[in-house]
């Protein structure tokens, strides 16, 4: 299923931060949205999911208007990890799960069979099986953020949407998570992901985006679009490729320059 944003045009009251934003997502695809604190991945992803109405553009879920659909249309569409994970009540972790079969469901039919099972395939999927009857509140940051990934998954929604989904995960986690990513792609689903990391986006991503300042500074192929000058551009830091030799590249910033923070 393809999502598809037209001319995007977004302000927090009369201050612009999106502004003539187009993108499209493709099943199969796996897109990396990058760039600097501030510049506006986190309020498009929220337009992308209707959360909220663009000033100006149009977004398209499929063949229809994202304003045409209902939210449970949506949600059997789109699925969404938001970087915080927050809870207030202690509900098990394969609840939280379950949560996400929601969209499934019938008003008072409660969970079926089908809905079970995909809970404790997205469980086994990430590795947290074991983690399926401890309180959500108890886990750590990380742990969390796999159980919401679980959800999503759960959810069974063609296009999965994940806001800087690698915060608060240790390094190996990481890793497995970008390979999952790869993993869910190649299977056909759509996959939009912000990410602070090009390193990430290089090793993970089929397409990379660059937002700059609200507006789209490039869009395309990763070992294009993350050259020196647009990483640069975005992050005010000079990068290089190193060939770690068998076929890869990484990327890493220049030796010897100290650069002051940006905010
Ligand atoms: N609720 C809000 N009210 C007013 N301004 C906001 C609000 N949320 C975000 N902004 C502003 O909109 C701009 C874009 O913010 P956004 O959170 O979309 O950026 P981001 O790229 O996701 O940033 P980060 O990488 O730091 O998470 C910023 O200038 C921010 O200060």
């Amino acid at each position: 299923m393809r999502l598809s944003a037209s001319h995007l045009a977004y302000a927090y009251d009369r201050r612009t931060v999106l502004e003539d934003v187009s993108l499209e997502l493709h099943a199969g695809e796996s897109v990396a949205l990058l760039g600097a604190n501030g510049s506006g991945k986190s309020t498009l992803i929220r337009l992308l999911l209707g959360i909220v109405q663009p000033l100006r553009g149009e977004i398209r879920v499929g063949d229809k208007p994202l304003s045409a659909l209902s939210a449970r249309e949506r949600a059997r569409r789109l699925a969404y990890v938001p970087q915080d994970h927050g809870a207030v009540f202690p509900f098990l972790v394969q609840d939280v799960v379950l949560m996400g079969r929601m969209p499934h469901q019938s008003w008072l039919g409660g969970a079926r069979a089908n809905d079970l099972t995909q809970v404790a395939n997205a469980l086994e999927r990430l590795g947290i099986a074991d983690l399926a009857l401890r309180a959500y509140t108890e886990l750590s940051g990380g742990q969390r953020q796999l159980v919401l990934i679980a959800r999503a998954l759960a959810q069974e929604a063609p296009i999965l949407i994940l806001d800087e989904p690698v915060t608060g995960l240790d390094y190996g986690n990481q890793h497995r998570l970008m390979a999952q990513i790869q993993d869910l792609a190649r299977s056909g689903f759509a996959i939009l992901q912000s990410s602070h990391y090009p390193e990430h986006a290089l090793a993970a991503a089929t397409r990379v985006i660059l937002l700059k300042d609200g507006r789209v500074l490039a869009d395309g192929p990763a070992e294009i679009v993350l050259c020196p000058e647009h990483m640069r551009a975005l992050y005010g830091v000079d990068i290089e490729f190193v060939d770690v030799g068998d076929g890869r590249r990484v990327i890493v910033p220049c030796a010897n320059k100290i650069l002051p923070l940006v905010v």
